[in-house]
């Protein structure tokens, strides 16, 4: 074995270890899942562990089944074969604990709410339906809404917004629902600076607070930073684990097929 062999196979090691926790921990497993659209198989055999209190990027080539892999966990689309847990348990019968906002393309931004209906709607699983809304539930909202800096949009139609100002509202219903498993999907589409810089330190926050926190991100730029753990797909699973463990020229080689440059920092 060459030197150079010897030291990637210890960094691999250590790498391993250190993503490896106990089985009862609250953390989400994906056991062997795939899914299939038809004639499309749009992932295999994904194994995969999102750990709590990290903020776990999904990233890949495009159709490499980022969007498909956060569906299925959700329970959104049904697998062909295997399971998502949350803490050992069917991850699609603990929707209460779990809020999800999908991609931009798939809401209906010409339905008639205002930024306060769509905030509200977060806490519409906590209250019950067709239930009331207690005053600490509006506290809820409200405070949701002060956090992205919404709260003076609250009475504007939420498809006169623009994208960065959607996506702020729906981090707030995501924030109103108090789960502890968040999930975003593309969230960075269309936003500018600003709005990314707000995203990423809410997003970090509920991290630090102990949740799970996992956003599909197609972004190899500066953003890829920000992430703890990343899991690397083609329609299979590449590589999971920490950031810098993941970013490896070969395991970015097999997912996009042609030499990828990403953020300097990570490139060492
Ligand atoms: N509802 C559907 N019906 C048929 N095929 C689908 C459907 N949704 C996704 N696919 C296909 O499954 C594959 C994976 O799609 P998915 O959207 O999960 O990938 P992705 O990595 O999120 O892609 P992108 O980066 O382009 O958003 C693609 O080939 C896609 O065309």
């Amino acid at each position: 074995m060459t030197a150079a062999n010897f030291t990637e196979r210890i960094a691999r090691n250590r790498c391993e270890a250190r993503v490896q926790t106990p089985a009862s921990d609250n953390s989400i497993c994906t056991e062997r899942l795939s899914v299939r659209y038809r004639d499309v198989e749009a992932l295999r055999d994904v194994t995969c562990r999102v750990r709590a209190g990290r903020l776990t990027g999904i990233i890949g080539p495009n159709g490499a089944g980022k969007s498909t892999l956060m569906k299925a966990m959700l329970g959104l689309v049904r697998p062909i074969s295997g399971s998502a847990t949350l803490g050992g348990h069917a991850l699609s019968l603990q929707r209460e604990r779990v809020a999800y906002v999908p991609q931009r393309s798939q809401i209906d931004w010409q339905y008639p709410a205002t930024v306060w209906d769509v905030v509200m709607m977060g806490r519409v699983q906590p209250t019950g339906w067709l239930r009331r809304f207690s005053t600490a539930s509006r506290h809820i909202a409200r405070d949701a809404l002060e956090r992205v800096g919404m709260e003076s949009y609250r009475d504007r139609a939420i498809g006169a917004l623009s994208g960065g100002q959607q996506q702020r509202v729906f981090l707030a219903r995501a924030l109103a629902q108090q789960a502890d498993a968040f999930f975003f999907d593309e969230p960075f589409v269309g936003v500018d600076r600003v709005t990314e810089t707000v995203l990423f330190s809410i997003f970090r926050e509920l991290a630090d607070a102990g949740n799970i926190v996992t956003v599909v991100n197609h972004d190899l730029g500066e953003t890829i930073a920000h992430f703890d753990d990343l899991i690397l797909l083609d329609r299979e699973l590449i590589a999971v684990g920490e950031r810098r463990c993941v970013l490896t020229e070969k395991n970015l080689e097999r997912a996009y097929g042609a030499k990828v440059t990403f953020f300097a920092e990570d490139a060492a």
